[in-house]
């Protein structure tokens, strides 16, 4: 089963298990799983959502020799990471790790940390789901993109670059930001007659901000799926050029990303919105994952880039429900 929450409201939802409409699936960042929801999309109130209980012990999968990268060997690895990033020129490759959380001494309240998730992200897409042998958590507010059925209307954002709220923005993140941008604006130009383009302003999302600008467009139906598959992975999530990034990820990142940085497309009655999968964790029975990553450009410095996915991290880490 599946339960998620739309950003800027607090209607619960789930699906109906008994109808073979297809309206919720997740895929995964290099397009090789998608994992479908079947039912129509219904409501369940929050205290019938109370009623139910799931555990981590309660989960089938069971994390077995897992070795975490520690903050050395993920400093070392980002430096051979920007020097092939000068030697290519590549304005920006997204690089993520994998953050262990071990049940050991403590479980974990898996429906009260989606509550916990709803209530300190309100612009956030926030999903539970359990199938088969996999449970994944996650609540972040990046779209990929959200389609009208009724006006054909397209809406997207370029969001990057991370800093502390109250910190302020260098060019470091400005860099960073603008292929992104770029990207989306050159994929939407040969989608539609007419692009609009918001101001670049701080996105928040809990204790940190990113840069984002927003994108309109009127699209062909027929055309939305091409979009989407085009726009994915951008580089708020990968790099340019996609294909030799997305290799370069293959080749350093030690893990297999999953459903991180992969997305989540809903379809209701009014709008098919596609929500890019970050800020989330995979659970098993005796742990749990939490994926992050960032931008790194010729400029970074890998402490701080550490520095950037452990507060990234805090997003699932400090929502989790404990039990002693
Ligand atoms: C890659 C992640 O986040 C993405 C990367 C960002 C960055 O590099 O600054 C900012 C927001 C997201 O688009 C993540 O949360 O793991």
């Amino acid at each position: 089963m599946v339960f998620f929450r739309f950003p800027f409201s607090e209607t619960l939802w789930t699906t109906e298990q008994n109808s073979a409409s297809q309206n919720v699936s997740f895929h995964s960042f290099d397009q090789s799983e998608r994992i479908d929801f079947d039912g129509d999309i219904k409501e369940i109130s929050l205290a019938d959502f109370q009623n139910l209980n799931f555990f981590n012990s309660n989960l089938s999968g069971e994390l077995i020799d897992f070795q975490e990268e520690n903050q050395t060997e993920y400093q070392q690895k980002l430096e051979n990471i920007i020097d092939f990033i000068k030697e290519n020129q590549l304005s920006k490759l997204v690089i993520s790790r994998r953050k262990l959380v071990s049940f050991d001494h403590f479980s974990v309240d898996l429906k009260q940390t989606f509550l916990n998730l709803c209530k300190s992200y309100p612009n956030a897409f926030v999903y539970f789901f359990i199938k088969d042998e996999q449970c994944w958590i996650g609540a972040f507010s990046e779209v990929l993109g959200k389609f009208n059925k009724k006006t054909s209307e397209f809406e997207t954002m370029s969001l990057a670059g991370t800093l502390r709220v109250e910190e302020s923005w260098t060019s470091k993140e400005l860099e960073e930001q603008k292929p992104v941008t770029l990207f989306i604006k050159n994929i939407l130009k040969n989608f539609a007659s007419e692009v609009e383009e918001s101001e670049t302003y701080d996105h928040i999302s809990g204790n940190i901000k990113h840069l984002r600008t927003d994108f309109k467009a009127k699209i062909e139906k027929v055309e939305l799926e091409n979009l989407i598959a085009e726009l994915h992975p951008t580089p708020a999530v990968c790099g340019i050029p996609k294909d030799l990034c997305q290799d370069a990820i293959g080749n350093f990142e030690s893990h297999p990303r999953k459903l991180y940085a992969g997305y989540i497309q809903v379809e209701t009655l009014e709008n098919i919105e596609y929500f890019v999968n970050l800020r989330c964790a995979e659970f098993f029975k005796n742990a749990a994952l939490i994926y992050v990553g960032g931008g790194i450009t010729a400029d970074s410095s890998p402490e701080k880039e550490w520095r950037e996915t452990e507060l990234k991290s805090q997003a699932i880490l400090k929502n989790l429900e404990i039990k002693k």
